[in-house]
C-alpha cells in the first residue's frame, strides 16, 4: 500500500552513519524528524521480496523496536527510512561506557530488549540474529531491537550457512547450528547470550575460541560462565535460556516477568 511510500524529495541526507549489511546508512531528516536512511545496494538484497516484507515490518510497531517509518521505492536504490537512534550500536556503547554503567542500567537494557522480544514472540515473528550488535541505543539510553527478520534477505551465504565465516555461531542455539531450526525459543537462546554481552560490557562470547571450538564446547554441555558484574539471579535466567531442548527454555513473556520483578527489588 502506498501509505508507507515516502516521496524522495521529502528525505534529506546529511552524514554517513556506516555501511550496513545491505548498503550505506545515512543520518537524515524527514518531516522535521531525525531519521536513519538505509540505501539498498543491488545484489545485496532482493528488492522485490523486500517491498512485500516492508509491509510486514511496518505492522510491527513497539516502543522497543526501531521503527520503520516508510520506504522510498519510486527510484533505485530504494531507501528505508527508520527512527534515528542517537547513541548507535549497543556493543560499542557498552565498550565506551565500560566501568561506568550501574547495575540498574545493565538490568534495564536486558528488560528493554525482553519487552521488544516478548512483542515479537506474541506476533509470531522470529528475529534470527538477536545480539547486542543488532540493538541500538536512543538519546536517553533506551535499548531497541533493530533489523529483526532481515536475515532472510541476506544473499551472502557466508552469513546464512551455519558453516559460513559470518554465521553468528556464538549466538545460535544447537538446533539452529545443526538443523537451521529457528523459533522464538532459538531467539531466547540468543537473548541469553545478549544478557551475557550486556553484563560483560560488550565482550565477545567465547572470545578466545574459534567458531568450531564454540560448537564443540556447546555439544560437550559447556556454557558461558557468569560475568563478574552479573547477579546470580540474572545468571540463572541465562542458564535457563541455554537449555539444550527448546521446550525447556522460558518464553520471552516469562523472561520479561522475571526481569521486571528483579527490577522492582531495592
Ligand atoms: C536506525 N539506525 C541504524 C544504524 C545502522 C547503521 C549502519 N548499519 C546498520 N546495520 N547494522 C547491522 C545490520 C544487520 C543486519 C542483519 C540482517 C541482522 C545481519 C541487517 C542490517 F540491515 C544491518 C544494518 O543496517 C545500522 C543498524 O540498522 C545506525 C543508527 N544510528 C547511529 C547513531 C550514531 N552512530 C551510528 N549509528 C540508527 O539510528
Amino acid at each position: 500500500s502506498d501509505k508507507w511510500e515516502i516521496h524522495p524529495d521529502e528525505v534529506k541526507l546529511s552524514v554517513e552513519l556506516g555501511s550496513g549489511q545491505f548498503g550505506l546508512v545515512w543520518k537524515g531528516s524527514w518531516q522535521d524528524m531525525e531519521v536513519a536512511v538505509k540505501t539498498v545496494r543491488e545484489g545485496f538484497m532482493s528488492e522485490e521480496e523486500f517491498k512485500e516484507e516492508a509491509q510486514v515490518m511496518m505492522k510491527l510497531s513497539h516502543n522497543r523496536l526501531v521503527q520503520l517509518y516508510g520506504v522510498v521505492t519510486q527510484r533505485s536504490p530504494i531507501y528505508l527510512v527508520f527512527e534515528f537512534m542517537e547513541n548507535g550500536c549497543l556493543t560499542e556503547f557498552l565498550r565506551a561506557k565500560k566501568g561506568k554503567l550501574s547495575q540498574k542500567a545493565l538490568l534495564e537494557m536486558c528488560l528493554d530488549v525482553s519487552e521488544g522480544m516478548a512483542y515479537l514472540e506474541s506476533s509470531n515473528f522470529i528475529h534470527r540474529d538477536l545480539a547486542a550488535r543488532n540493538c541500538l541505543v536512543s538519546e536517553n539510553s533506551v535499548v531497541k531491537i533493530a533489523d529483526f527478520g532481515m536475515t532472510r534477505f541476506v544473499l551472502d551465504d557466508q552469513y546464512t550457512s551455519s558453516h559460513g565465516s559470518k554465521f553468528p555461531v556464538r549466538w545460535s542455539s544447537p538446533e539452529v547450528i545443526k538443523f537451521g531450526k529457528y523459533s522464538s525459543k532459538s531467539d531466547v537462546w540468543s537473548f541469553g547470550v545478549f544478557m551475557w554481552e550486556v553484563y560483560s560490557e560488550g565482550r565477545t562470547p567465547y572470545d578466545n575460541r574459534s567458531n568450531s571450538e564454540v560448537v564443540e564446547t556447546l555439544n560437550a554441555g559447556h556454557r558461558l560462565l557468569k560475568p563478574r558484574l552479573c547477579p546470580q539471579s540474572v545468571y540463572e535466567l541465562m542458564q535457563w535460556s541455554w537449555k539444550e531442548k527448546p521446550e525447556d527454555r522460558p518464553s520471552f513473556a516469562l523472561l520479561l516477568h522475571e526481569l521486571a520483578c528483579l527490577d522492582q527489588e531495592p
